[in-house]
């Protein structure tokens, strides 16, 4: 992995729906190795700008560059087999299959070994080793045989980003992955999430300004479907535009 190189790159993306110009030329650059987030205010468009990197939605203009490839308009699936994975609130969890099932699902898929009895018992030894790797990295091995509907919320959370992992993604984003967690909850979902993306690229949509100033190296200000900057957490908390456009006293204090 090449620092500062750039692994994604969004230009001049432009998402309407129907007349609404939602997304009205985005630039957005995350760098090899970097934890980089996006923040702005309420209806900005920053699920939206997940939702076309992760190809949920296809861009009404605009590229979007993903590790060599031009991805913009490529399927869900095709996106995370290229190496970028999008931790999403349990939809791909199955609620009644414990913890460690769930996981090993999640590796077999990464594996392709769901459809041929051959090539699973081949790997089957792999895909333990793994996802005893995954559960412990995420802290929830001794949670392994839990229920996965029965977790506490803050354990889900720390699930979800498991089965992210799953697929070994050299990028990693992460939607609001703190909302409803108590401070405590936070202070340890901020030190799993800085290291599970050690030698990934993280892109993160956070509410909670402290966890964006703490975790990241780089801040994006989405405004109005437009970034207006981009920069060091110094840098966006002192620049002018973004306290007249957004953040005032939150960025200043
Ligand atoms: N599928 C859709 N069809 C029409 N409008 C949409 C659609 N998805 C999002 N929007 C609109 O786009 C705007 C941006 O929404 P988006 O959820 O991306 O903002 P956000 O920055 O993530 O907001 P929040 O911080 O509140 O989650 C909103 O006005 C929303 O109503």
């Amino acid at each position: 992995m090449n620092a500062m190189q750039p692994i994604l790159t969004l230009t001049d993306v432009h998402k309407a729906f129907g007349e609404t110009q939602i997304i009205r030329g985005v630039d957005l650059e995350l760098r090899a190795g970097e934890r980089h987030a996006l923040i702005g205010p309420n209806g900005a468009g920053k699920s939206t700008v997940f939702h076309l990197i992760s190809g949920h939605y296809v861009p009404t203009s605009g590229r979007i560059h993903f590790d060599g490839h031009d991805i913009q308009g490529a399927s869900p699936q095709r996106i995370n087999r290229l190496g970028l994975a999008r931790s999403f609130q349990i939809t791909n969890i199955f609620p009644k299959l414990s913890v460690y099932e769930n996981l090993r699902l999640a590796v077999m898929r990464r594996h392709g070994v769901q459809n041929t009895l051959w090539r699973f018992i081949g790997s089957y030894p792999k895909v333990r080793e793994e996802t005893e790797r995954l559960l412990e990295q995420v802290r929830l091995a001794a949670r392994r045989d839990a229920i996965a509907g029965e977790l506490s919320y803050s354990e889900q959370r720390s699930m979800e980003i498991a089965m992210a992992l799953a697929s070994d993604p050299q990028v990693i984003l992460l939607d609001e992955p703190m909302a409803g967690m108590s401070h405590e909850e936070t202070d340890y979902a901020v030190e799993l999430i800085k290291q599970v993306t050690q030698g990934r690229s993280l892109l993160i949509v956070e509410h909670d300004m402290d966890v964006v100033f703490s975790l990241c190296d780089r801040i994006s200000v989405l405004v109005y479907g437009q970034v207006i900057a981009t920069g060091t957490p110094d840098e966006i908390r002192n620049n002018q535009k973004v306290k007249e456009a957004y953040l005032g006293e939150e960025v200043a204090a």
